[in-house]
């Protein structure tokens, strides 16, 4: 099969397309990827080697481009990881949210219907059912949970889930939905909570941490959500969503102490800073339906997970440290470290 990655040099899909490698050599992987600032094509070097993988710079949003992509390759299967994910950035500036995470599903999916495909498959997030409440921690998402979303982000997201979920009633299109908790491992953007924090605790920086630090994820590690995402575009039935969850909730404040102890750094690192406008305090997902329908079950403990995450940003330090002595070192000062003098 041809199968189109769009977002395949961000961190989950760069994941994905190194696990559809090794699992499917039969299949033909080609990666439409935009390059933003949360793109990095070293991260796919390796795949770059395997002639079974095709690179193509280009935006989702470009219906020119996605069309001409078409025509080449004709793919079976389109996977939509391509996304702006980072939600204080959201809140920053909105626009851009917009327009990749609803118009550029738009452009994809008018694409498939126009040549045809086997599989749209939607990665979406968990976020779009908003949060918990932190004293009620037998409540979980389900599919059929409502969508109540808190960030611009989320609300791009959700705005892409419904428009994907009309093409396949209105238009028959063949699709699926998942719908992930927070995922964490290897080749993660240093904006994110857990590599922001292995690479400012491994230069001795201080740690921020929203509010109290009291809001609690669901952690998934990125390989887990691959294999999930796998399943469900190959077999999962058409038209509905799944949910996966890692069931490894934690605290962000235990989080960061986990990661400060294993790096053997102190705890006075810790800053807490300015809240999240909009902060969703509890995400935690019931994965039944993707197990009982499709047998996926998370196989990573978080205590496993964060230690080979913490080994991979130990071993990989060229990988980061390029990506924060760039732009992104004057964003990250902007975002936070300022609004913490405020
Ligand atoms: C960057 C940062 C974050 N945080 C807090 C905010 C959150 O409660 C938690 C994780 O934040 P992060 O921005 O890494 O991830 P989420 O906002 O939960 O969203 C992530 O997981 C979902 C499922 C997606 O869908 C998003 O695309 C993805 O970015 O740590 C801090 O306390 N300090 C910090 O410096």
């Amino acid at each position: 099969m041809n199968i189109i990655v769009t977002g395949g040099a961000g961190f989950i899909g760069s994941n994905f397309v190194y696990l559809e490698l090794e699992k499917h050599p039969e299949d033909r992987i080609i990666c439409l990827d935009k390059l933003t600032y949360a793109g990095n094509l070293a991260t796919l070097e390796e795949a770059m080697k395997n002639p079974n993988f095709r690179f193509v710079k280009g935006d989702i949003a470009d219906k020119e481009c996605v069309e001409k992509l078409f025509e080449e390759e004709h793919p079976d299967i389109i996977v939509n990881f391509a996304a702006e994910s980072h939600v204080d950035r959201s809140i920053e500036d909105p626009g851009i949210f917009l327009k990749t995470n609803i118009m550029g599903t738009q452009v994809l999916m008018d694409a498939c219907r126009k040549y045809g495909i086997k599989r749209y498959h939607q990665v979406s997030t968990d976020e779009v059912y908003g949060d918990l409440p932190l004293d009620k921690p037998d409540l979980f998402f389900t599919e059929d949970t409502p969508i109540h979303t808190s960030s611009p982000y989320s609300a791009s997201k959700a705005g892409a889930d419904l428009l994907v979920m009309a093409y396949h009633r209105t238009f028959g299109l063949p699709v699926t939905i998942t719908r992930c908790s927070n995922n964490y491992g290897p080749y993660h953007f240093p904006e994110k909570l857990i590599p922001l924090i292995i690479s400012r605790a491994l230069a001795d920086e201080t740690l921020p941490v929203y509010g109290k630090g009291e809001n609690v994820r669901d952690w998934l590690y990125v390989k887990d959500h691959c294999s999930a995402i796998d399943l469900v575009m190959r077999y999962g039935r058409e038209g509905e969503i799944y949910n996966v969850g890692g069931h490894n909730e934690k605290s962000n404040l235990e989080v960061v102490k986990t990661v400060i102890k294993q790096l053997g750094k102190p705890e006075s690192l810790i800053t807490f800073v300015t809240d999240r406008p909009g902060h969703d305090m509890r995400y935690a997902i019931d994965p039944t339906k993707i197990h009982n329908e499709l047998g996926w079950l998370p196989e990573t403990k978080f205590e496993d997970g964060i230690r080979m995450t913490i080994d991979w940003y130990l071993n990989n330090r060229e990988w980061w440290e390029n990506i924060i002595s760039g732009d992104y070192r004057n964003y990250f000062e902007k975002m936070y470290v300022e609004k913490d003098r405020a």
